[in-house]
């Protein structure tokens, strides 16, 4: 389809009400919606809020959580949501200011980030507006319904588009007559239901990858709502069909983990009342079966898991976690613990590419519980 250049960017404002919930059942490019669907797609409002409640409480400094969440949805987080948030943004933050090193303006060091099920995540805005001209190409992808609803954001709301180095007058941006795909010199968002990728042979699936550029796959809290085989695929797709074996490739992963004890049982049960099903949760259950996943999919370099808690102990400075234990009390230090052993980051590369090589210096847990 014909992705014609936005008219104007600032004539598009957000209707009054007219909440990202409005959007809901806008079917993704030729692929039917169904209801369990919906509720996945929905999960990134569950993200975008706490998000929001974090950077309002002041855990987290970014000027672009608000615009990209509905303001009808706002609420204050517990205290240890919280910190989760916090710990979680940081540390992926942290990975990813590894891979990406100095900001360099010279062509011949760009590096690429592809985003699953990126949903109102703000990483990119955050990123860009620190690095102009970019040395950086962004990918998100996510279903048609939230990747429309972020495009809506951004076109009206003139500080996420100086973020991206795009404005009114950009020649730069096209997107699609549906308003659900955007592509810039270094953001593309593509509407995409990730299943898809699984059957495909096709790289014009995902136009605008360039498959030289050393490049990390990010997953956060998308992979967990696949099944076992369709999140393998969707993984195998990139490293064994999109990037040829010489481009160096890392995937980071945030998921929740440990459904088996007390605490684990309580939080599958409570978001199966929301129809919400994590379906990869029992196979990559603990600590070494991400470990094991990784290298399972070719991420056979400086693997490394880590739980929440692990991160919040030894990823914290003690000057930060000091700010960040005045910002709320947190009266059960227990329920943190518990929350926090139930979530990890797990991260790993395809080979020992010095593109990757930052990573090695950032510890990860030993030993598996
Ligand atoms: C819990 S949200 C996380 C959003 C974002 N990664 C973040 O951390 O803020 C999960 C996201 O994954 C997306 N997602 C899940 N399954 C998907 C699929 N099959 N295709 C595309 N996106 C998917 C959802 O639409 C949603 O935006």
């Amino acid at each position: 389809m014909a992705a014609p250049r936005i008219p104007n960017l600032n004539t598009l404002r957000r209707g009054r009400g007219r909440g990202r919930g409005g959007l809901r059942g806008v079917d993704d490019n030729g692929t039917r919606t169904t209801g369990k669907d919906r509720v996945v797609q929905g999960t990134d409002n569950d993200a975008s809020v706490s998000r929001l409640s974090a950077v309002e409480l002041g855990y987290l400094d970014d000027p672009y959580a608000t615009a990209l969440t509905d303001p009808g949805n706002a609420t204050r987080r517990l205290p240890i949501i919280n910190r989760g948030t916090y710990v979680r943004t940081t540390a992926i933050d942290q990975l990813v200011a590894q891979f990406l090193g100095p900001y360099s303006p010279d062509a011949t060091h760009k590096k690429q980030i592809i985003s699953l099920g990126a949903g109102s995540d703000t990483r990119v805005f955050r990123l860009l507006a620190s690095r102009q001209p970019s040395d950086l190409v962004y990918h998100e992808l996510d279903f048609a319904v939230n990747t429309t609803a972020k495009i809506h954001a951004i076109r009206s709301t003139p500080r996420l588009q100086k973020a991206l180095g795009i404005d009114s007058s950009s020649q730069d941006v096209t997107v699609s007559e549906a308003g659900d795909s955007l592509h810039s010199s270094s953001y593309h968002i593509h509407p995409l239901d990730l299943r898809s990728l699984s059957s495909s042979t096709s790289p014009e699936i995902l136009p605008s990858v360039d498959t030289t550029l050393p490049t990390l796959l990010i997953s956060e809290c998308c992979l967990i709502y696949l099944l076992p085989t369709e999140a393998v695929e969707v993984v195998s797709f990139f490293t064994e069909r999109l990037f040829p074996p010489t481009t160096p490739l890392g995937l980071i992963l945030y998921e929740p983990i440990r459904p088996d004890d007390a605490f684990g049982r309580t939080m599958v049960s409570n978001l199966a009342t929301r129809g919400i099903q994590l379906q990869t949760l029992h196979k990559y259950a603990t600590l070494k079966a991400q470990r094991t996943r990784l290298h399972e999919q070719g991420f056979v370099s400086g693997q490394a898991v880590a739980d929440i808690e692990f991160l919040w102990e030894r990823w914290v400075g003690e000057q930060e976690k000091e700010r960040v234990s005045r910002l709320e009390m947190l009266d059960e230090m227990e329920e943190w613990q518990l929350l926090a052993r139930h979530y990890c980051i797990a991260w790993g590369w395809r080979d020992d590419a010095a593109a990757f090589q930052g990573w090695t210096m950032l510890q990860a847990q030993p030993g598996d519980v």
